[in-house]
């Protein structure tokens, strides 16, 4: 399989979150029996949350050794700790509360009534991924990096034509104009999104059809943030049909 991107089509959601729930376990075991654990990055979002959630409900969830997992975010909004628009709360409901990963293996950004402001969050974030890192490395090798769409190509808190989507210095960024509610949120920068190994973008719904289709036939990832998306080994776009309506058809890999 070539580092070229894959788009993966499925009748619909349900089929999308449980095809993609199935892949993460077996992969995440292979990750582990050959690197001895793995750095997996969620993200939020209906899609992403829903591949959690069927993860949670497969029966082979406990087929992966959880205590050599830790668990990061591509973004969060700028919310408190319990608020029900927590990227973090939603991962913790959907998967995280119910297998055994250890306490400290999982990595969530602070929520606005832990620190004082959006800036300290953003350095605290950069730091935590620096701790975990590789001698000389500023964020941890990630094995799966997890990416929703939005209909208008955002990717993590990156959106079209905004500061964050550009930023290739800072690690994690501050957004303060998000289109998408709340306006605050926190973001990893498009070159420590695509650091990772690979990337497993899910969408579904006719209001991705046009981002999707416009990333693939070359959009400017400025303009169209999934544009930019590329893990270094793997970039698999797992879809429904609706979300793969303007995907060209040599790109489409065959379903079985
Ligand atoms: O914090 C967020 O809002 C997400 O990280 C965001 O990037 C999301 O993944 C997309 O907006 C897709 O969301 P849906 O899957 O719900 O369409």
């Amino acid at each position: 399989m070539t580092n070229e991107r894959r788009v993966l089509v499925h009748p619909d959601k349900q089929a999308l979150t449980g095809s993609v729930a199935a892949r993460f376990l077996t992969k995440t075991v292979d990750i582990i029996d050959d690197l001895g654990g793995a750095n997996i990055v969620l993200t939020g979002g209906t899609v992403g949350i829903g591949v959690l959630q069927a993860v949670n409900d497969s029966p082979a969830r406990d087929s992966v050794d959880w205590s050599k997992v830790h668990f990061w975010w591509g973004d969060e909004r700028w919310v408190p700790k319990g608020d029900a628009d927590r990227n973090e709360l939603a991962a913790r409901q959907a998967l995280l509360d119910n297998i055994a990963v250890p306490p400290g293996n999982v990595h969530p950004f602070a929520a606005s009534d832990e620190l004082d402001d959006l800036d300290a969050a953003a350095v605290a974030y950069a730091d935590e991924l620096a701790a975990y890192a590789a001698d000389g490395a500023r964020y941890p090798r990630f094995d799966i990096t997890f990416l929703g769409v939005g209909p208008d190509g955002h990717i993590a808190s990156l959106f079209p034509d905004r500061a964050g989507i550009r930023e290739t210095d800072a690690t994690v960024v501050a957004v303060r104009d998000s289109p998408k509610p709340p306006p605050e949120r926190l973001s990893l920068t498009r070159p420590v999104l695509n650091s990772s190994d690979r990337i497993w973008l899910v969408l579904a719904g006719d209001d991705k059809a046009s981002a999707l289709g416009l990333a693939l036939a070359g959009a400017s990832y400025t303009e169209v943030p999934v544009a930019g998306a590329k893990g270094r080994k793997r970039t698999v776009f797992f879809v429904d049909q609706d979300a793969a309506a303007q995907v060209p058809a040599n790109l489409i890999a065959p379903s079985y």
